[in-house]
């Protein structure tokens, strides 16, 4: 089997050591493998799209942020494994990929495969999820030299820091032709948010369709609800919440209003989130 390997030396404050047992683990089990280090954001999208031949995998190294920038660049027919190194791996979770080296090389050779389709916002893929508001800000305004330092809790650091502008701008978003409007919205193909917390339930990632959650009340306080409801796993039960399922969504909003996907910055308003008309193959357990 030829599989390509993209390692972003950046992710989780770097893993080069595991990446070399993940990559002779690999080998040992009979692939041919093809290793490149990205050297700046969205250059994994770049290196896959000039390759002629991707073989027949190819491994995202990283956290969500390298996933989405290989997913961006994976070629119809091509799987999609992953190595789950970053800081955060959200979708590795969902997913329940082991993060032990030999055990994710035995998933990426052996592995039975997931069919997920990726949603795309104004024409970019991503897999995890969308955020606009307060969700959008936390990502935009983390400190990323803090991020290397303390992982995870830098996150939380700029949650805190952001509970200010929960509920200053109204956004509309259209949900399947339904005009409704909230402070902020996550707009998730997974289950779930910032690690192991599940922010919907009615999710599913092998469904053709992502999970649009509200926050439809204004309000610190109603925040703060909101916050401790997802500790919690019961933020869909939230009264103010609002969680449909849907096919294409778009987001506006007045004003400069930036939007994540997947963990990281992903432009500005406005945004229109549809379906990939096809799904990608992804490798996962087989318990
Ligand atoms: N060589 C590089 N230097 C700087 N940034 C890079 C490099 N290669 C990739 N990136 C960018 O690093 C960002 C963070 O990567 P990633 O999200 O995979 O790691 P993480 O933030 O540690 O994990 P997670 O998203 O799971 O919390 C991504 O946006 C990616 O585009």
């Amino acid at each position: 089997m030829n599989i390509t390997v993209i390692f972003n030396p950046t992710a989780g404050g770097g893993r080069a050591r595991r990446l070399r047992h993940f990559v002779r683990a690999l080998e040992q089990g009979g692939a041919r493998v093809r290793l490149y280090h990205t050297r700046a954001p969205g250059d994994a999208t770049r290196y896959l799209n000039a390759l002629a031949h991707q073989g027949e995998c190819v491994v995202a190294a990283g956290g969500d942020g390298t996933t989405n920038d290989v997913i961006n660049g994976v070629k119809p027919g091509v799987a999609l494994a992953l190595f789950p190194i970053g800081t955060a791996n959200v979708l590795a979770r969902e997913l329940n990929l082991p993060r032990k080296p030999e055990e994710a090389a035995r998933v990426v050779l052996e592995g039975r495969t997931l069919n997920i389709t990726p949603a795309l916002l104004n024409g970019r893929r991503f897999l995890v999820m969308a955020g606009v508001g307060y969700d959008a800000w936390v990502v935009d305004q983390v400190d990323l030299i803090a991020k290397r330092r303390i992982g995870k809790l830098a996150y939380a650091v700029s949650m805190l820091r952001q509970v200010f502008r929960y509920g200053e701008v109204r956004f509309r978003v259209t949900v399947d032709g339904r005009p409704l409007d909230c402070f902020s919205a996550v707009i998730s193909n997974g289950r779930y948010y910032g690690g192991s917390f599940i922010l919907s339930r009615q999710a599913n990632l092998s469904r053709r369709s992502v999970q649009v959650l509200l926050f439809q009340r204004p309000g610190r306080l109603f925040l703060l609800r909101c916050l401790a409801a997802l500790l919690l796993g019961r933020m869909e039960r939230v009264d103010g919440v609002a969680s449909l399922s849907a096919e294409r969504v778009t987001v506006t909003a007045p004003g400069l209003e930036p939007v994540q996907t997947d963990g990281d910055p992903a432009g500005f308003l406005p945004a229109e989130i549809e379906l990939e008309a096809e799904p990608v193959a992804v490798r996962v357990p087989w318990a």
